[in-house]
């Protein structure tokens, strides 16, 4: 699952309010679900649907969210609406949360004109580029920016993430830049290895390791 690190608290000890990775990975993931219901137009889900699109089964999820209040009608299901506020709300993920975007080539490009970041929240205000055949240009209604930019674009647009659509050597090097700019959430689309403090979380996205994952549910 791709959300957890997102959310835990990197390699330090968790604060007692913490959620555990375990409901913090899987509200996330109802939270995803509950997104594309509402899209298709639907205003309540039952635990069975919620487990039929997550793989999590649904006597787990009742107790997860039986938890944190009642949102539940038996025979009707969930309203999908107030779930989203209530989980969003546990997420602690009401955003705005603003990123700075590296590497304005075919991924960078694509995640700057698509919807998958801003449907949670999340919203791309910077991007960035090493590249001066691309410094200046258009990437939907953001111009490309040099990395030498960076610290003042976290201070005025207060940053919170930044993401790597770089390649892999050029991961590192962009990571401690975002780590000197006081950036404490990276994900990171190289496969690159990243070395950063213990209270930066990383988050590495790799669409094999998650076929992986699901083959070996597949296998067992
Ligand atoms: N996890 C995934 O789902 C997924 C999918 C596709 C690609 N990728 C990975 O994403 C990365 C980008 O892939 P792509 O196809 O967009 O590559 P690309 O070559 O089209 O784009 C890479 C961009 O990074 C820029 N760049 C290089 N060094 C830089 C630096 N030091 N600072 C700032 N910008 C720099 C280049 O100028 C270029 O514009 C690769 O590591 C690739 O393996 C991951």
């Amino acid at each position: 699952m791709s959300v957890p690190d997102l959310i835990g608290p990197g390699a330090g000890a968790p604060a007692p309010e913490r959620l555990s990775m375990g409901v913090a990975a899987r509200l996330a993931r109802y939270l995803q679900v509950l997104t594309q219901a509402k899209r298709e137009g639907k205003e309540t889900v039952s635990s069975q649907e919620l487990s039929t699109w997550t793989k999590v089964n649904s006597t787990q999820i009742r107790r997860d969210l039986s938890g944190f209040g009642k949102f539940g009608k038996r025979g009707v299901g969930y309203n999908v609406d107030a779930l989203v506020a209530q989980i969003r709300k546990i997420l602690r993920t009401a955003g705005p949360h603003n990123i700075a975007l590296f590497g304005a080539g075919h991924l960078g490009r694509a995640i700057a004109s698509s919807d998958i970041f801003a449907d949670h929240g999340f919203s791309v205000v910077a991007i960035f580029d090493s590249a001066p055949d691309k410094i200046g240009s258009a990437v939907g209604h953001l111009t490309v920016r040099p990395v030498s930019d960076l610290a003042a674009a976290v201070d005025e647009e207060d940053i919170v993430v930044g993401v790597l659509a770089v390649p892999n050597n050029a991961a590192q090097g962009l990571a401690d830049v975002l780590v000197d700019a006081g950036v404490k959430i990276i994900f990171n689309y190289s496969e690159a290895l990243l070395q950063v403090p213990p209270e930066v979380t990383v988050h590495t996205s790799s669409p094999a390791v998650d076929l992986l994952y699901a083959l070996y549910f597949y296998l067992t």
